[in-house]
C-alpha cells in the first residue's frame, strides 16, 4: 500500500492585532483575529523536513502587525487581501494564502460635557468576519463577507406544524411560537470588484434583519431560504449566501401546577439540544465558487 500527502497548508491562526487611531483626542479602535494559511511548494517540508520552502509563521504574525502600521486597517476585506497578495507575491514558494478576519466591534463611550474620545465598550456578541483567498496580484482570487453570532428574536409570526408525525413525535404544532437564532451568515461576492466594502457589509446586514422580521415564519427553513433571498435580491454585487441557523428554542413553561394560565407570556429558554438549520442561496447565474469556502 503506498501512502501519499494530500492537500495542505500551514500559517498562523489567530493572531489578534488592535490598531487605536488618534486624531487629536478622538481615538478609533479596529479590533480582529486575522488567521493566514498558506500553500504551495511545500511537499518537502512535510515529506523530509526541509524548511527552505517555509515562511515561519512567526513572520506572518509579524507582517499583520507591520502592515496594521504601514496601512492602517480600514474594512476587513482589504487588510485581508493585502495581506494574501503580499504572502502570493512575494514567497516563490507560496502560490496560494488564505486569509481570515473576525472583527469585534466596539462603540465610544461619550461622556456628556467631555472633550474626551478614548473610551470603548464592546459592542454586544457580533462578529464581522472576512475570507479572502488569493494567489496573487491579479491572479484567480475570492472573497466571501460574513457576519456571526448574530442573535434575533421574533415574539410571534411564527408557526411550526404539518411535519411528519411518526411514532416518537411529541413535538405538539403550533400556530404562535417564539423564533430565535443565532446567525452564522457568509456572503460570497461575484468578484473582487466590490468598491465599499463597509457599506456592503452593513445593507447586507440591513436585507438578512429586515427579511427575518418581516417573514411571516412557516419554519425556520423558510425564514433562512428569506433572509439568502433578499440579500441576493437587494445587492448586485452578491452571488451566494450560505447561512447556518440554530433554533433556540423557547419552551411554553407550565404554570398550572401553581394555579396560572401561560398565555404564551413565560418561556424555558433551552440551549440544548438546538435544531440546527443550515442552507445556501445562489443567484441563477453564480459564477463558479472555485476555492472561495475552503
Ligand atoms: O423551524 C423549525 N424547523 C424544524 O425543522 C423543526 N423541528 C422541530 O422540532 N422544530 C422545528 N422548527
Amino acid at each position: 500500500m503506498s501512502i501519499v500527502l494530500g492537500p495542505n497548508r500551514y500559517g498562523k491562526a489567530e493572531t489578534r492585532v488592535v490598531r487605536v487611531d488618534r486624531d487629536g483626542p478622538v481615538h478609533s479602535l479596529k479590533d480582529l483575529n486575522v488567521s493566514v494559511a498558506l500553500a504551495g511548494d511545500l511537499d518537502e517540508v512535510f515529506l523530509s523536513g526541509d524548511n527552505a520552502p517555509v515562511l515561519p509563521t512567526d513572520s506572518q504574525k509579524n507582517t499583520v502587525f507591520a502592515f496594521a502600521r504601514k496601512h492602517g486597517i480600514g474594512e476587513i476585506e482589504d487588510f485581508a487581501f493585502l495581506l494574501a497578495r503580499h504572502f502570493a507575491d512575494s514567497q516563490p514558494t507560496i502560490h496560494h494564502a488564505r486569509v481570515e478576519i473576525e472583527e469585534y466591534a466596539w462603540e465610544r463611550v461619550v461622556v456628556p460635557g467631555s472633550e474626551e474620545r478614548h473610551s470603548f465598550v464592546r459592542a454586544g456578541t457580533e462578529i464581522r468576519t472576512a475570507l479572502v483567498h488569493s494567489e496573487g496580484t491579479g491572479a484567480a482570487e475570492t472573497v466571501v463577507s460574513g457576519l456571526k453570532n448574530l442573535v434575533v428574536l421574533n415574539s410571534t409570526a411564527s408557526e411550526f406544524h404539518g411535519y411528519i408525525e411518526d411514532e416518537y413525535t411529541t413535538l405538539p404544532p403550533t400556530r404562535d411560537r417564539v423564533l430565535a437564532t443565532e446567525v452564522t451568515a457568509r456572503w460570497r461576492h461575484r468578484d473582487t470588484a466590490t468598491a465599499d466594502y463597509a457599506e456592503s457589509f452593513r445593507e447586507t446586514r440591513r436585507c438578512l434583519l429586515e427579511a427575518f422580521a418581516g417573514t411571516y415564519s412557516l419554519s425556520l427553513q423558510q425564514t433562512l431560504y428569506a433572509m439568502g433571498r433578499k440579500a441576493l435580491t437587494e445587492r448586485p454585487e452578491l452571488c451566494e449566501v450560505r447561512m447556518a441557523m440554530p433554533n433556540k428554542h423557547h419552551f411554553d413553561v407550565d404554570l398550572s401546577p401553581f394555579g396560572l394560565d401561560n398565555p404564551n407570556e413565560v418561556f424555558l429558554a433551552a440551549d440544548r439540544p438546538y435544531g440546527l438549520i443550515e442552507g445556501t442561496v445562489l443567484t441563477g447565474d453564480a459564477p463558479d465558487a472555485s476555492f472561495a469556502w475552503n
